[in-house]
């Protein structure tokens, strides 16, 4: 076979000091999260808006939080499946993760972060907080320029409002062999918008349209992940791709990461409005509740499923399965 280039996903910077709405600039990284998100559903951000020194505490807090006992970590329960403590899974069992919800909202991490540490620990709340806030921003930019280029961004603010911040943070331990073994299994996110960082250690891998994986490596230190969710691909009637992805990790080094999840809230329905809707584009989904449908995923049924959002409620379900 002849030699390939490496494949890699499409890099957008925005950091641009005058990425403002309605500018040319603006139009122009507009049109190449288009591109990206129909083509590969993700793209690296690269994003300087979240200072150094808050990137940096954020991973040593990570690294900070799973080493605590694991009494202690146990102790953030959820009902929601990945919004609390998980860890020593026998599939994955490198991977530990803990989901702060509302990580945006400083007292929500405060009465978390007090579980964790009955004495308090002020730093440790200050940076997820300011941190999920900051690239919150990075969300919502993101966001408004589907949107835009959609030609829906009168649904804007109904968009925004209908989410919650979760940042889940992960820790992957190195296998301490010379082979790579799985961190986490291929999936799909079943949110809206996804926004990763991670230290140095990489590992992430997305699957093509085309069905090959790609590695992920973020060029940057101030680069970011962005990636579309299965409720963001309904929403736009599937003008938005949403890839599969999978954690593959070798080496000793721990793997550190985390990800800004916008999740629709419970009780709001995701229906795609009627503009992406036409002869051509058929409706592809029944207006459904996120919090529902998740309900569904994580049943037997739901994880079996080769695309858990189609069985649930695809219109053609037999067409699209074949
Ligand atoms: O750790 C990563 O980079 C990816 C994690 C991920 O895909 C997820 O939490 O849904
Ligand atoms: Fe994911």
């Amino acid at each position: 076979m002849a030699s390939e280039t490496p494949l890699g996903i499409p890099i957008i910077d925005f950091s641009k000091p005058d990425l403002n709405q309605g500018t040319k600039e603006w139009d122009l990284v507009r049109a190449q999260v288009r591109n990206a998100l129909e083509e590969y559903g993700c793209f690296e951000a690269l994003f300087d808006k979240v200072p150094s020194d808050i990137r940096k505490s954020t991973i040593e807090s990570i690294e900070e939080l799973f080493d605590l006992p694991l009494q202690t970590k146990l102790q953030n329960v959820s009902k929601k499946p990945y919004h609390g403590y998980v860890g020593q899974y026998p599939m994955v069992p490198l991977y530990e993760s803990m989901g702060f919800d509302d990580a945006n909202v400083y007292e929500q991490v405060e009465s978390l972060t007090n579980t964790l540490w009955p004495q308090g620990n002020p730093r440790f709340c200050t940076t997820i907080q300011s941190f999920s806030e900051q690239v919150s921003e990075l969300d919502q930019i993101i966001r408004r320029m589907i949107l835009e280029s959609l030609g829906l961004e009168k649904y804007f603010e109904e968009h925004v409002e209908s989410t919650n911040y979760l940042l889940r943070v992960m820790k992957y331990k190195g296998p301490e062999t010379k082979e790579t073994k799985l961190g986490i299994n291929a999936h799909t996110d079943k949110n809206i918008v996804t926004i990763l960082y991670q230290n140095q250690v990489d590992g992430l891998e997305v699957q093509t349209k085309a069905g090959k994986w790609i590695k992920v490596k973020p060029s940057l230190p101030h680069s970011f992940i962005a990636m579309i969710g299965d409720s963001l691909y309904a929403w736009t009637n599937g003008r938005l791709h949403s890839p599969y992805h999978r954690v593959m990790i070798s080496g000793n080094e721990a793997r550190y990461s985390t990800g800004l999840f916008s999740i629709p809230k419970e009780g709001y329905i995701i229906k795609a409005p009627e503009e992406v809707v036409d002869e051509e584009h058929p409706l592809l989904f029944k207006p459904f509740d996120h919090v529902e449908f998740l309900g569904f995923y994580y049943t037997e049924a739901g994880q079996r499923a080769q695309s858990a959002l189609k069985t649930y409620c695809g219109v053609h379900d037999l067409a699209l399965s074949a």
